[in-house]
C-alpha cells in the first residue's frame, strides 16, 4: 500500500526521482533526494528567485520558529527567526535570504536522529488558495511539504455540475442565497447555523477552506513555559496575512474565555481534523493537555487543526443532524447531513464523543469547550417535563449501549466468538434508536475482526463452526468498515487507511485459504 503522491511540479523539478509516500502507509518515506520533506517549501537561493520561484503558492517569505521541544529540559532557545529580520528589512530579497537560512538550520535538525530535539515551525501563507480565500498554515516544513505534494495548493477547477449551476445563477448574491444554510443568532448560543431549505440525508451542506492550519505540536509547545506570546505572535501575523474578507471573517468569530484575544479565537473555533474522538479536538484542552506520543516518527504525521470560519458557526448537540468530514488532499472540511433536516432547523454536529452520558458530556464540553450545553437532550437548564424525558430516555438506550458493548468485549475477551457477535448485532439495533450512525465504522470493524477471530479459532462449545463462511464474513464486514469510514471521514483519514489495512489482511487471508485447498 505504498500510494505514490501526485507529484507537485516544483517537487519533480527539484527531485525527478523522488516518489513520496502517503503519510498512513506503513513504509515511509525512502526518498533518496536531499531533505525528504524540505522540497519545494522555501525559494531557493542558489538560483534566480524571480524565475524559480514562480510556482510557490506562498504570497509571503515564509517565516520559522524553533522550539526547544519538552524532551530536552527548559531551554531559552525559543526564537521567532525570521519574523524579527523580515520587519527589521525592508526588500523581500533579504526576507528571502533570512528565512533560507533558517531552512538551512532546520534542515539539519529534521533528520531523524535529532528529531525531537528541536522543531521548526514555520508559516506559510497563500492569499490565492480558493479563488481568492487564503490560507496561512504554521507547521514543520515537513507537512507544508507534504501538503504541497499533495496538491492542496493547485486549484482545480470547480465540478462540471457546480459550474453548470453557478453559471445558471445570475449573481453571486443569487448564489449565497442557494447556499443550504445562514448563519443566524441563536437563543443562548450566540451564532449558529440554519437551514434554508429541505436537506435531504448525505447531502454535503457546506463545503469550507480552513482559515488557519495549526500543528498541534506548535499548540502544546507554546502551551507551556511561558512561550504563549510567540504562539500568539506567529498566529497574529498568519491571520493578518489573510486576505481581508477571510481576515474580517476570522477577527468576528466567537471569543472564548482568555484575556488574548488570538487564544480566545483559536480556544473555541480551532477543530482536529480527524474528527471527534481520536486526537485532539479543542485547542483549549491542547494547550494545557500533556502530550502523549500517539505518532509515531512516521513522515509528516504530525497532528494538525483547523480553523474554517464558517464552519466554526455550527454548534454543538448531542444529538446532531450533521458531521464533519476533513478531505485531506483538497484541504477542505465538508458538513454532512446524517438525516434529512428541514428548513429552519439548525444544523448541528458533536464535539464530544457521542457515547457518553450526560454527565461525563457535560463535563467534557465543560471541561474542554467552556460552555454548558444548551442542546434539547441536556436539559439542565429546562424545566420542560418533556424534554426531560427525552433526555432520561436516550440516558437509559446509551447506558444499556454501554452495557451492551462491555458484555461484547467480555464475550470476546473469553474467546466466545459466536455470543460477542450476537451481542454486537442486538447492539446495532439500540444504535439506530439513538441515532448513533456515526459509529457505524467502529461498528463494521468490530464485526469483521470477531468474524476473522472466529474463523481462526473457532468458539468453544461451538464444534462446528463455519470457518469458510466467517471468513467470508468477515472480508463483507471490513468492506463495509471501509466504506463506513470514508463516508464518515475521508478517502484518505487514519481510521480509513486503518480499516483498509485490516481488510487486505482478511483478502490475503482468503485468498491463501482458497489457494491451500
Ligand atoms: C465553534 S463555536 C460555535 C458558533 C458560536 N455559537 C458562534 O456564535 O460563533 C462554539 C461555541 O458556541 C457555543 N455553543 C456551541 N454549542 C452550544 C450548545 N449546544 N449550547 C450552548 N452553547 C453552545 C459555545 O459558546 C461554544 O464555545
Amino acid at each position: 500500500h505504498e500510494l505514490p503522491l501526485s507529484t507537485h511540479p516544483l517537487l519533480r523539478l527539484q527531485c525527478p526521482n523522488l516518489t513520496l509516500f502517503h503519510r498512513h502507509a506503513t513504509s515511509t518515506h525512502t526518498a533518496t533526494c536531499p531533505v525528504p520533506g524540505l522540497l519545494g517549501i522555501f525559494p531557493d537561493l542558489n538560483t534566480d528567485s524571480n524565475t524559480n520561484n514562480l510556482n510557490l503558492p506562498w504570497s509571503f517569505p515564509p517565516k520559522c520558529m524553533t522550539l526547544a521541544s519538552s524532551s530536552k529540559k527548559s531551554s531559552p532557545a525559543s526564537s521567532y527567526q525570521s519574523a524579527s529580520s523580515v520587519s527589521s528589512t525592508s526588500s523581500a530579497s533579504s526576507a528571502y535570504s533570512s528565512s533560507s537560512s533558517s531552512l538551512s538550520a532546520s534542515a539539519s535538525l529534521e533528520n531523524d536522529e535529532s528529531r525531537g530535539k528541536e522543531i521548526p515551525y514555520c508559516l506559510f501563507t497563500s492569499q490565492p488558495f480558493r479563488n481568492g480565500h487564503g490560507t496561512s498554515l504554521i507547521v514543520s516544513p515537513n507537512t507544508a511539504s507534504h501538503l504541497l505534494g499533495l496538491g492542496v495548493f493547485e486549484d482545480r477547477p470547480p465540478p462540471w455540475k457546480w459550474i453548470r449551476q453557478s453559471s445558471r445563477s445570475r449573481s453571486n448574491e443569487q448564489q449565497r442565497t442557494n447556499l443550504a444554510y445562514r448563519i443566524i443568532n441563536v437563543a443562548g448560543k450566540g451564532k449558529g447555523v440554519v437551514a434554508t431549505r429541505p436537506i435531504k440525508q448525505g447531502e454535503i451542506i457546506m463545503v469550507d477552506y480552513p482559515a488557519l492550519l495549526i500543528s498541534e505540536e506548535f499548540l502544546r509547545e507554546t502551551g507551556r513555559e511561558g512561550k504563549g506570546h510567540l504562539r500568539r505572535r506567529m498566529v497574529k501575523r498568519a491571520i493578518e496575512q489573510l486576505p481581508e474578507i477571510t481576515r474580517e471573517k476570522v477577527w468576528g468569530l466567537m471569543r472564548g474565555p482568555g484575556k488574548y484575544e488570538v487564544d480566545a479565537i483559536m480556544g473555541v473555533n480551532l477543530k482536529g481534523l480527524e474528527g471527534v474522538g481520536s486526537g485532539a479536538n479543542s485547542a483549549l484542552a491542547l494547550l494545557e493537555e500533556p502530550r502523549t506520543e500517539e505518532h509515531g516518527e512516521s513522515y509528516a504525521a504530525e497532528g494538525v487543526m483547523g480553523l474554517f470560519a464558517e464552519v466554526a458557526r455550527i454548534n454543538h448537540s448531542c444529538r446532531p443532524n450533521a458531521r464533519l468530514r476533513f478531505v485531506e488532499n483538497r484541504a477542505t472540511m465538508e458538513v454532512i447531513s446524517y438525516r434529512p433536516i428541514s428548513p429552519g432547523e439548525e444544523i448541528s454536529i458533536s464535539y464530544t464523543a457521542l457515547t457518553l452520558s450526560p454527565s461525563d458530556r457535560h463535563h467534557f464540553l465543560k471541561q474542554n469547550h467552556q460552555f454548558t450545553c444548551h442542546c434539547p437532550l441536556c436539559t439542565s437548564l429546562s424545566d420542560d417535563p418533556s424534554a426531560k424525558t427525552l433526555t432520561a430516555e436516550s440516558h437509559s438506550r446509551r447506558t444499556h449501549l454501554q452495557e451492551v458493548f462491555d458484555t461484547m468485549l467480555h464475550a470476546k475477551g473469553e474467546g466466545f466468538y459466536q455470543d460477542a457477535i450476537n451481542i454486537l448485532k442486538d447492539w446495532l439495533d439500540f444504535a439506530e434508536v439513538e441515532g448513533l450512525l456515526p459509529l457505524m465504522g467502529e461498528y463494521h470493524g468490530t464485526m469483521a475482526e470477531l468474524y476473522l477471530l472466529l474463523a481462526e479459532r473457532g468458539s468453544p462449545g461451538d464444534k462446528e463452526v463455519d470457518r469458510e463462511g466467517a471468513l467470508r464474513q468477515a472480508l463483507r464486514e471490513a468492506r463495509m468498515a471501509v466504506d463506513a469510514w470514508v463516508k464518515l471521514r475521508s478517502v484518505d483519514g487514519r481510521k480509513t487507511e486503518e480499516a483498509r489495512v485490516f481488510l487486505e489482511k482478511v483478502f490475503k487471508l482468503k485468498e491463501r485459504r482458497g489457494k491451500g485447498k
